[in-house]
């Protein structure tokens, strides 16, 4: 079947009802209709629609190749560097379709991105939180100082790390360096932060570090994660979307999900049967 006639069908199949059940005065930051992506021929998206809440976090759980990192990267058009990328269906954040939009920086500069291994550049810790600040032309020493500071502690790094600011950020345990990652993030005035699987490389510790990081940020943030760590899911988010095989089959409250799922593939894969 070539991709279009497989676009069609996926578009005639009724779309599975994956908005959140439970309505809540929390405002939608995030909304996505109908998104299918494809990379060439295959499709690792069909139909996902949801809806994410401003300063909440999301989990997005799945089993290995479900599309959860395909879509987290749609949200800030990561997947608009890989050759043969085709999106449809519609993302909006702040009632703005993304993809409507030419202006990826700026986009990129409101949906900030923490990946699964730290990946600071080989200078210093102050250079690494200062290095978007400075290439949006920030040149006041005063006034970067400020924005380094308020990143790090905002990170719950600046005490291990504020005698230390013109080392090599590379002389840092890993855990550290994601917490300085996210100070990176967090320097650029996000209103959202994409984490792709950010512990998957932490000790058990530092895990425990930026999970409580996570809690505190989301009075500021809309934080949207991928992790393969169902515990974690469960601790650290408000709602957890369940994918499979490119579908989300359920979206709600992760207690929800994981104590009463309405799916029994979602019970499935939350109890270890599968996945
Ligand atoms: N750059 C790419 N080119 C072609 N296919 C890709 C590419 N990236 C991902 N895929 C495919 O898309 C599907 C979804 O992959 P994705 O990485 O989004 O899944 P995932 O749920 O995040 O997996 P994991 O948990 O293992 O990271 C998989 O079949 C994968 O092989």
């Amino acid at each position: 079947m070539n991709t279009t006639t497989l676009e069609r069908n996926r578009t005639e199949k009724k779309s599975v009802t994956s908005k959140s059940s439970s309505q809540s005065d929390t405002q939608t930051k995030i909304s996505v209709n109908n998104l299918n992506l494809f990379y060439g021929e295959k499709q690792a998206l069909y139909e996902v629609s949801i809806d994410i809440n401003e300063k909440e976090v999301t989990a997005l759980i799945g089993p290995s190749g479900c599309g959860k990192s395909t879509f987290l990267r749609t949200l800030n058009r990561m997947n608009d560097l890989i050759d043969g990328v085709r999106i449809n269906g519609q993302i909006k954040i702040d009632q703005e379709d993304i993809y409507q939009s030419n202006d990826v920086i700026k986009l990129r500069t409101k949906v900030g991105m923490v990946f699964q291994k730290p990946n600071l550049f080989p200078m210093s810790i102050y250079d690494n939180v200062a290095y978007g600040p400075r290439m949006q032309g920030i040149k006041n020493k005063g006034e970067l100082n400020k924005i380094v500071e308020e990143s790090l502690r905002g990170a719950a790094i600046w005490d291990e790390v504020k005698d230390r600011l013109k080392t090599s950020a590379l002389g840092l345990s890993g855990g550290q360096q994601q917490r300085v990652c996210i100070a990176r993030a967090i320097a650029m005035k996000p209103d959202v932060i994409l984490m792709d699987e950010p512990t998957s490389a932490l000790d058990p510790i530092s895990t425990l570090k930026v999970e409580e990081l996570i809690a505190q940020m989301k009075n500021e943030y809309t934080i949207v994660i991928v992790t393969h760590n169902m515990q974690q899911a469960a601790r650290v988010s408000d709602k957890t979307a369940f994918f499979l095989n490119g579908e989300i089959i359920e979206f709600d409250e992760t207690s929800k999900i994981f104590s009463m799922p309405s799916d029994q593939r979602t019970e499935d894969y939350v109890t270890g049967r599968f996945g």
